[in-house]
């Protein structure tokens, strides 16, 4: 039915086209090119190029105000947001976000200058991505907070003033039908990682539709700058279905389609459709899913890893870095690994974040068990998950399938003091626990009475991370942490904060606990091995990889997780270990030139080397010139 009238739409516009070029007259310009003047009295200009070419060409360039029809005419469909605007509103937009720059700078989290940054590398990245990535792989530590988290939420917040060129794909729920044509719009034949999201939860602010394309770019610079992915292979993509934010379905200046999300089968009639063109195109990509929310983060995970090369960074990156974390946590102790299954763990949030990291923490615990049915009930009473309606037990009316599993007993929860809906503080109260990890999107949910009551942990070296992006959504900061609950913890967050000076020459030490450390090295390694699926065995190998990477001394220092300036030397070790797990399981059928059989027969170290072959530098190559 839609397929019909859209296709009565081209016909008719079509016609229209037809009917003017008719009444039209040529005639030669200075510069070379052709204009007609029709009986309208209209010039139309005559380019000698399409798609990507006219976006980024200054002179012939019309942004988002290129009409449906040129759009179909010019190749652009799928290249620009789907709202088509005027040149008033392109003029509007732009002096909104102009005048808003010095308020917005105000807003930005602790760099008050960061949406400017972001500004002056934006627009080097429009010009130069060679200069670009090798600004940002020199000063990764620098400019992370810039591309990526915090300074990129702001960024999507903002991205209707924002948007200058566009930079990747939008697929729309107007698109329906389309997507295995618009998918050859793209200019590039090689396509390595795609970074898609809906728009519907980025980071921990919501619902931002159309905008939250800001946050597939982010993620992307890291695949280049960490993983070293080529940049002309990477795709962000903004799949479309409309926002159920009331402000931007009101607001005259926003980019994306103006209608309430879709949601059910034609929801997933539309994810469905672009996963099929996309691999269609390029049977080799590896996609990435972001920022879904957790309605669908789940099934669209379920639905589509056994088929594709795909994974969810929110559900498994996420887990593996706070598995990696809650390991280093254990070792900070001075305890070995092997005591993890002992820890017990309160978790604020059971979202698509929270419920990720409690699965792959109970899998680990029940591995660590023995592996049997038991282990896996037994591993289970170690945690306690607190969301937006308090404590979970079997008690709760409508309980999140997802979350079933770690509903606590009521008879349990009762000895402990506690019952169903109990508040984040009485829980940490009553449990005293070893770990306290938010994934709630509430900033200062650990409050100074929640951390007053941590204080009652029975643990000889407490573990709080607040893993909520970007930095307001932070559950604390690290300087109350320390301050309150002592000297002696583990403290991690999901957004960049500084080290705590606790005097005499001691340093609190300020972890970033996030899941970029994992992603990169997913996509690279998967890539490189070959495999047709991201295992949960590849999955694991990275996590742990990761919790082996910090030596006993910096662990003991409470450095449970590397430095960004080390992204892309951890980022080629959990590739390499992804790779062996791929090569291990028989997954891996190879990449390019090396074949499945020369991947089984390769050392540890030559694994290593074979990653660190295959990672784009930022060098600018010899050019020359070929006629088509
Ligand atoms: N550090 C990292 O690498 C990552 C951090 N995140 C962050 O995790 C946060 C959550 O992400 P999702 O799980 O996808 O979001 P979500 O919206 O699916 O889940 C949020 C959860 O928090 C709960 N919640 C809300 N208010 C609460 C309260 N007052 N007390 C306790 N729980 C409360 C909700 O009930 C829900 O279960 C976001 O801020 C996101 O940026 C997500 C992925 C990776
Ligand atoms: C880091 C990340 O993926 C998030 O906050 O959603
Ligand atoms: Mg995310």
């Amino acid at each position: 039915m839609g397929n019909f009238f859209h296709q009565m739409r081209v016909s008719s516009a079509l016609l229209k086209r037809l009917q003017s070029h008719q009444r039209a007259i040529a005639s030669v310009n200075v510069d070379g090119s052709r204009s007609f003047t029709t009986t309208e009295g209209h010039r139309p200009t005559i380019v000698h190029k399409r798609s990507i070419d006219i976006l980024h060409d200054p002179w012939f360039n019309k942004g988002t105000a290129f009409s449906m029809t040129e759009r179909d005419r010019l190749d652009l469909r799928g290249l620009l947001p789907p709202n088509v605007m005027s040149s008033e509103q392109q003029i509007e937009r732009f002096m909104a976000d102009l005048k808003r720059l010095q308020l917005s700078a105000r807003d930005g989290p602790s760099d008050p200058y960061s949406l400017a940054k972001w500004r002056i590398l934006n627009r080097l990245h429009d010009r130069n991505e060679t200069m670009y990535y090798k600004v940002l792989i020199d000063n990764i530590e620098e400019y992370a907070p810039i591309v990526y988290t915090p300074t990129v939420g702001l960024v999507c917040q903002k991205y209707s003033g924002l948007f200058r060129r566009p930079r990747g794909m939008y697929f729309s729920a107007e698109d329906r039908g389309e997507m295995m044509s618009m998918v050859y719009n793209w200019p590039a034949d090689q396509v390595d990682m795609i970074v898609v999201t809906d728009g519907s939860r980025i980071l921990g602010l919501g619902d931002l539709g159309v905008q939250g394309i800001g946050i597939a770019i982010g993620k992307l610079d890291l695949y280049v700058a960490a993983a070293g992915i080529n940049p002309q292979r990477v795709l962000p993509v903004m799949i479309d279905v409309g926002t159920n934010n009331e402000k931007l379905l009101e607001d005259p200046l926003y980019l994306g389609l103006q209608e309430h999300r879709l949601d059910g089968e034609e929801y997933i009639a539309v994810i469905d459709e672009f996963m099929e063109a996309v691999f269609t195109r390029w049977p080799h990509v590896i996609v990435q899913f972001e920022d879904f929310q957790s309605k669908w983060a789940f099934k669209l995970l379920q639905r589509y890893r056994n088929e594709y090369r795909m994974f969810n960074d929110d559900v498994q990156g996420t887990a593996g870095v706070a598995l990696a974390g809650l390991l280093g946590a254990v070792r900070a102790q001075g305890r070995p690994m092997i005591d993890f299954p002992k820890m017990k763990i309160v978790v604020a949030g059971a979202g698509s974040a929270g419920i990720g990291v409690l699965n792959a923490a109970r899998k680990t615990m029940a591995r660590m068990l023995g592996d049997t049915d038991i282990a896996f009930e037994s591993a289970r009473s170690q945690f306690w998950v607190v969301d937006a309606n308090g404590l979970i037990t079997e008690a709760r009316e409508n309980i999140d399938p997802d979350a079933r599993p770690f509903a606590r007993k009521v008879k349990e929860i009762e000895r402990q003091g506690l019952t169903e809906g109990a508040k984040l503080v009485e829980v940490v109260r009553q449990v005293k626990p070893d770990v306290l990890l938010g994934l709630s999107a509430v900033g200062g949910l650990f409050s100074k009475e929640v951390l007053e009551a941590l204080k009652g942990s029975t643990s000889t070296r407490p573990a709080i991370f607040a893993m909520s992006n970007p930095t307001k959504n932070a559950e604390c900061t690290p300087e109350e942490a320390f301050s309150i609950v002592g000297d002696n913890i583990i403290f991690g967050s999901g957004s960049p904060f500084n080290n705590v000076d606790l005097g005499n020459g001691h340093v609190g030490h300020s972890n970033q606990a996030n899941n970029m450390f994992l992603f990169p090295g997913i996509g690279l390694g998967t890539l490189l091995s070959g495999s047709k699926v991201v295992s949960d065995g590849m999955l694991q190998a990275a996590a742990e990889c990761l919790a082996a990477y910090m030596t006993e001394e910096e662990v003991l220092q409470g450095i449970i997780y590397p430095s960004i300036s080390r992204i892309r030397d951890i980022t080629k070790e959990v590739a390499a270990a992804v790779i062996k797990e791929a090569i291990e399981e028989d997954l891996a059928e190879g990449y390019r030139e090396i074949d499945a059989r020369e991947l089984q027969k390769l050392t540890e170290d030559e694994i290593r080397t074979y990653v660190m072959n295959n990672m784009w530098s930022p060098e600018y190559p010899t050019l020359v010139y070929k006629k088509e």
